[in-house]
């Protein structure tokens, strides 16, 4: 079998040697440059975000399965791909906790900056998927209140319509995929009349995808009134992005906010596994026997130390988001003329993330509270 997959999956020979037996072909490239000719003769097409799956790629090509490893599929014509009978799958949710790892990262950055308590306020999710949903159980958890439009699912509290989560939010964080048809599109869901709207020290998060925020209308409402709080991990038109509203945002990162390795890692498995189904092949490796062991296994509290200080220390040994904002701004203002290329190189050579869940907190003498902050922000506890 021939396998064509874009270069930035992880461990594709590890998952796929059994498709690829003695005399198979693992062919792999920049997905961003793939091309009709690099997929023709393959059976399985495997990528991530940045290729666009579709009848240019792909007419008059052999492949029989497509599988993207990432959480968003917007990139796929999945009505092409099933007319013409190719199987397909995606990894749902592969990516989810390393996204409300990154929320919750630059909230407690923001929180700090300007000296909020996220109990005292409202956060507003949008899209109560795999995401939303895991960032309300940890949001809640925090003991912190929650608001959520999904027009497409029951959600706690019955939900609520995006004028009234915008009307009534103090942070709002974006998870929905990015859609231009249907009852609820969500292109620019977040539009100029809405984003003149936001109440003055309103906090946004998108890291979902770029266009579900008018990037043009962000920039506008920050540069006329730099009164809210803006994260941007995703961009419209990336891996070009607005060096102008860069400068305008509080943290600006690119596209990574998925990027753990447990992120990567299953989302891999998850797609080795729907390749396997396809096919009829047995499954013989799993992501908890290939996913490698954190570099930071444990922090030992010192004893009395607070549950509230000990959440933040764990945070920031396993999750410097700064880090991150800071190398796409160093990065844009030392390359102007290359944003693009800068862009595709830091996600490209992005460090070894962890997710939180696999850091153990040892509290020494603590008593355990409600709304502990450790559990809350998804760390492991042992007393
Ligand atoms: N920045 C990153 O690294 C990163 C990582 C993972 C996912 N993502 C993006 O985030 C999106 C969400 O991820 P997920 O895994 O939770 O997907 P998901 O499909 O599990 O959930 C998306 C939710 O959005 C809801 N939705 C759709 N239209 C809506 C609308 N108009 N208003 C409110 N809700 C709406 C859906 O009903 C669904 O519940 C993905 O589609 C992807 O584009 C980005
Ligand atoms: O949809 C997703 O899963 C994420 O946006 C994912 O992290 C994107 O990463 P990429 O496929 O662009 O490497």
């Amino acid at each position: 079998m021939k396998i064509v997959a874009d270069e930035n999956i992880p461990l594709l020979e590890t998952f796929f040697r059994d498709f690829l037996g003695e005399n198979g072909e693992l062919y792999t490239c920049h997905g961003r440059n793939m091309t009709p000719e690099d997929v023709a003769d393959a059976d399985m097409l495997l990528v991530r975000s940045i290729t666009q799956v579709n009848e240019k790629l792909l007419a008059g090509s052999q492949v029989r399965f497509v599988a993207t490893a990432t959480s968003g599929t917007d990139h796929v014509d999945k009505k092409w791909l099933k007319n013409n009978n190719i199987g397909f799958s995606s990894a749902a949710g592969c990516n989810a906790d390393a996204v409300v790892d990154y929320v919750l990262a630059a909230l407690d950055n923001m929180t700090d900056e300007h000296g909020i308590q996220l109990q005292e306020r409202t956060v507003g999710i949008v899209g109560y998927g795999q995401v939303g949903s895991r960032l309300y159980d940890r949001l809640k958890a925090l003991g912190v209140t929650c608001l959520v439009c999904d027009p497409f699912k029951e959600v706690p509290g019955g939900g609520i319509t995006m004028d009234d989560l915008v009307n009534w939010s103090d942070i709002i964080s974006f998870h929905t995929p990015l859609t231009d048809s249907g009852p609820h599109p969500t292109f620019h869901i977040l539009d100029q009349d809405r984003l003149q709207r936001l109440r003055p020290g309103t906090i946004l998060v998108n890291a979902g995808r770029g266009g579900v925020v008018d990037n043009n209308a962000l920039k506008q409402r920050l540069q006329e009134q730099n009164d809210i709080i803006a994260v941007l991990d995703v961009w419209e038109g990336e891996p070009e992005l607005d060096p102008e509203l860069l400068d305008l945002v509080a943290i600006g990162t690119p596209h990574i906010a998925g990027y753990s390795v447990d992120g990567k890692v299953r989302g891999t498995a998850m797609i080795y596994q729907a390749a396997c189904k396809y096919f009829g092949q047995p499954e013989t490796i799993r992501f908890h026997e290939v996913v490698p062991a954190p570099s930071l296994r444990s922090l030992t509290m010192s004893e009395g130390v607070s549950p509230q200080i000990a959440a933040t220390m764990a945070l920031k040994a396993v999750y410097d988001i700064r880090r991150d904002d800071r190398c796409l701004r160093q990065a844009v203002r030392k390359h102007p003329d290359a944003i693009a290329r800068e862009f595709d190189l830091l996600r490209r050579n992005y460090p070894k993330r962890r997710e939180f869940s696999t850091l153990e907190v040892i509290m020494i003498d603590t008593h355990p509270a409600a709304n502990d902050p450790v559990a809350g922000l998804g760390f492991r506890i042992t007393e």
